[in-house]
């Protein structure tokens, strides 16, 4: 049986942590308390901010729930109303080219190369859908969207579910057993096994300086690059 579509993972995986840490993060917390007093009352933002406030026993004031993301930013929390604030304070630095996302260039080279031969790749990240499009369009190797086909987030569920990955499956309109997922976060590769996917743990040496050996890749293939992938 070949896999012919390929799911990946960003943050780790594709693109280096430290290009999300030390750039896209301290980017978003700078960004933030201006743009929630400008954008506050627009619905799709207001929409997100309300979902913090709820969740943290009803914060009434906009600079609270400001230093509650701020907070979470912090803690790298993977919340999905984070993930979606993320996303619109990225559009103003990756439109006026104050960054252009990380790539690594064997996962440049690799999904070019699987694309050309028909695989289909989709992206699944814990950054929102629109994130996930902006970083792609706006990548060290320039425009690399024309390579996907398929975006999911946590709007689908938790990467550590199986039941996320049946619904991703079950979205891309192929059997789980067609489907290899790529990963730098073992519990996520496990989640997908449960689900029937094949998985590929990503050990970029530049993210995590001691390799994961033995019982530390919890059975999935380990690579350190694209390259080692064959799909
Ligand atoms: C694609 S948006 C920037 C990355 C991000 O915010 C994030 O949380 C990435 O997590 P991943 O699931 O790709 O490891
Ligand atoms: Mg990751």
């Amino acid at each position: 049986m070949s896999v012919r579509t390929i799911l990946t993972d960003i943050e780790g995986t594709t693109s280096s942590i430290s290009f999300v840490k030390d750039v896209l993060f301290p980017y978003a917390r700078r960004a933030l308390p201006a743009f929630v007093a400008a954008h506050g009352q627009e619905p799709e933002v207001r929409r997100w901010l309300d979902v913090v406030a709820a969740e943290n026993g009803g914060l009434c004031q906009d600079d609270m729930i400001v230093e509650t993301l701020q907070g979470w930013i912090d803690a790298d929390r993977k919340h999905t109303a984070l993930k979606a604030l993320q996303g619109m304070l990225w559009e103003k630095g990756y439109g006026s080219a104050d960054f252009t996302a990380h790539m690594y260039p064997d996962a440049v080279e690799a999904l070019g190369r699987w694309h050309a031969a028909g695989h289909r790749i989709a992206v699944y990240s814990s950054g929102s859908v629109p994130a996930q499009k902006l970083f792609f369009g706006h990548s060290d190797a320039g425009d690399l969207t024309p390579l996907i086909s398929g975006w999911f987030d946590t709007e689908t569920g938790g990467k550590r579910e199986a039941e996320s990955y049946r619904r991703i499956t079950a979205a891309l309109g192929v059997p789980a057993g067609d489907v290899l997922f790529l990963s730098d976060v073992v519990e996520e590769l496990d989640a997908a096994r449960d689900a029937g996917l094949g998985t590929v743990l990503l050990d970029r040496r530049n993210d995590y300086p001691q390799p994961r050996l033995g019982e530390a890749t919890h059975g999935h293939a380990r690579v350190e690059s694209f390259a080692d992938i064959t799909p």
